[in-house]
């Protein structure tokens, strides 16, 4: 069996190769916005408009697929974008949609909350089996449920410690941030003289921002949750957590909700504030730059005209592999050497015996001299880099920079021309680095969008101008299509996770993320 740096070698040639590089599903944007896309059964927002590809080219027919959740089994809403429902149809999804909402509305929640804290420590009850707080008039619908008791106000403020993680993989992946990870996040932000954090699937680095000890200047720091797991509205005030889906920017609370978000962002013609967020890594890039973007549009309204050159701070927290692919979106960002370590997985956890490795990085439009990173855990300067990087990684002289991306010592590739893995050496046949065993290049596994050899569809320069005339392609062929009167393609609903090498690269991806 392969051993997980194996496993992780083969993942993340892959995904620095682009997602969607040989056969899947990609979300498409350009669809006309006067169209709203349905909603699935949670109302998870708007769903995502998806398409097919098969081999580097898209399919014609496109359909819609639930925002954030990648598993039929969690969601299995799909419509077909040119499809038309019936009267009976769109009644029955809506009666269904109804029977899918949380059973609180959020000011509901608010009520509970206040009426709990109210009560004495002895009647203080929190039910495990339905991750529920428990007021008196309700013990007994759960006398059969493990409840526990006596529940502490320093337990309310730790609800990530309460409830159990959700780790379904495709859906929620709560990962939750190791003390001394989520520590070194609160103490850089605090040192950085942020005041406010917009946390966006943040939970624990939430929580522990508000326990910060009052008379401590860090206690100043304000937090905003935006998450898409509703139990943490038991825990929190209407300004202080928003339920909401970062795959499509939904708020489900509505406008209160939205305006909740904007004027956090906005509050001191939004000076000091910093959006920090850890999606979850089966997620899709795209889905989630187009909606920080938003955010970021969200606070750049609240700006005097003097700050317009001024970008928003952010922290995205994601593994390293996915760095071409987050530049492209954000290129002022940079990936920071430090590895961020979780809780409940194993493979990310220090353990007893030092560490073991994180793919997982911070990317930043800070400049990285302002970010110091712990020289106790192994990093150091590089003065001619002007930022901390981690013990192993050193400077290459040859490419003068500290070029290591997973925290080993990369060495130098004189026929490459740059630093390469330990692991990898240079093939002749394909002229390249590479692991020893791999299946040298054919000439088809080039861009697929203009064959050349040396970069993938997710790095291709030409995109824009071959993007164009696909999309130029596809009209044409839709004219024809119309013309001829054709049937419309008939085929078997597909799930976005249905395509067999896509899912089986996800799956070995999830072998090791998810392990
Ligand atoms: C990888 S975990 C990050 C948790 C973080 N490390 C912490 O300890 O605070 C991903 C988080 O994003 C949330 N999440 C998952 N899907 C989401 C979505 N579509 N929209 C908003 N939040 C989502 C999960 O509930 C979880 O809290
Ligand atoms: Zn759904
Ligand atoms: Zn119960
Ligand atoms: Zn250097
Ligand atoms: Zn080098
Ligand atoms: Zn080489
Ligand atoms: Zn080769």
């Amino acid at each position: 069996m392969a051993s997980p740096r194996e496993r992780l070698e083969a993942v993340e040639t892959e995904e620095s190769a682009g997602r969607g590089g040989c056969s899947g599903v990609e979300v498409v944007f350009s669809s006309d916005p006067a169209v709203p896309a349905p909603l699935c059964p949670h109302e998870l927002g708007p769903t995502l408009l998806f398409v097919k590809v098969n081999q580097g080219k898209e399919e014609t027919r496109r359909f819609y697929a639930c925002s954030a959740c990648r598993d039929r089994k969690d969601c299995n809403f799909f419509q077909w974008e040119d499809e038309k429902l019936s009267e009976a149809r769109l009644a029955a999804r809506e009666a269904h949609n109804r029977r899918c909402q949380p059973p609180l509305s959020r000011r509901q929640c608010v009520e509970r909350y206040l009426k709990f804290i109210e009560l004495p420590m002895s009647k203080r009850k929190f039910c495990q089996r339905c991750q529920q707080l428990l007021l008196p008039d309700e013990w007994e619908r759960h006398r059969e449920h493990q409840v526990m008791g006596d529940i502490s106000v320093a337990q309310l403020r730790r609800p990530s410690q309460l409830l159990y993680p959700l780790e379904n993989k495709k859906a929620n992946a709560q990962y939750l941030f190791a003390d001394r990870s989520c520590q070194f996040l609160v103490d850089l932000l605090s040192a950085l003289g942020f005041r406010r954090v917009l946390c966006v699937g943040t939970p624990r680095l939430h929580e522990l921002i508000r326990l910060m000890p009052s008379g401590d200047r860090n206690s100043n720091i304000k937090s905003l949750l935006l998450d898409i797991d509703f139990r943490y509205s038991q825990f929190y005030m209407e300004d202080s957590f928003c339920h909401y889906n970062m795959f499509n920017h939904h708020f489900f609370d509505g406008k209160a909700a939205l305006e909740v978000c904007r004027a956090f962002l906005q509050e001191d013609e939004g000076e000091g504030v910093i959006m920090v967020t850890d999606p979850p890594f089966g997620g899709l890039v795209e889905p989630l730059a187009v909606t920080f973007k938003k955010l970021i549009a969200m606070w750049k309204e609240g700006q005097s005209q003097s700050n317009s050159h001024k970008e928003l701070p952010i922290f995205w927290i994601f593994p390293y592999f996915f760095e071409s692919r987050i530049c492209q979106f954000f290129p002022s960002f940079c990936m920071l050497d430090y590895q961020v370590d979780y809780d409940n997985h194993a493979l990310y956890k220090h353990g007893k015996t030092g560490r073991k490795q994180s793919p997982v990085r911070i990317f930043t439009n800070i400049p990285p001299h302002k970010i110091i990173l712990p020289t106790e855990e192994g990093y150091r300067f590089c003065p001619v880099c002007q930022r901390y990087v981690s013990l192993e990684n050193q400077h290459c002289e040859h490419c003068n920079s500290c070029t290591s991306k997973d925290g080993r010592k990369w060495s130098h590739c004189f026929l490459c021309k740059k630093c390469v893995k330990p692991s990898w050496s240079h093939c002749s046949v394909c002229n390249n680095c590479a692991l020893p065993g791999h299946t040298c290049k054919d000439p088809k596994d080039g861009c697929f969008i203009c064959g050349e050899l040396d970069h993938k569809r997710s790095a291709c320069p030409n995109s824009a101008t071959y993007q164009y005339r696909k999309i130029a392609v596809r009209k044409q062929k839709q004219r024809k299509r119309t013309k001829m009167k054709m049937e419309p393609t008939k085929g078997q609903p597909m799930n976005h996770t249905s395509v067999r090498r896509k899912k089986n690269r996800r799956e070995r991806a999830h072998q090791y993320l998810c392990s």
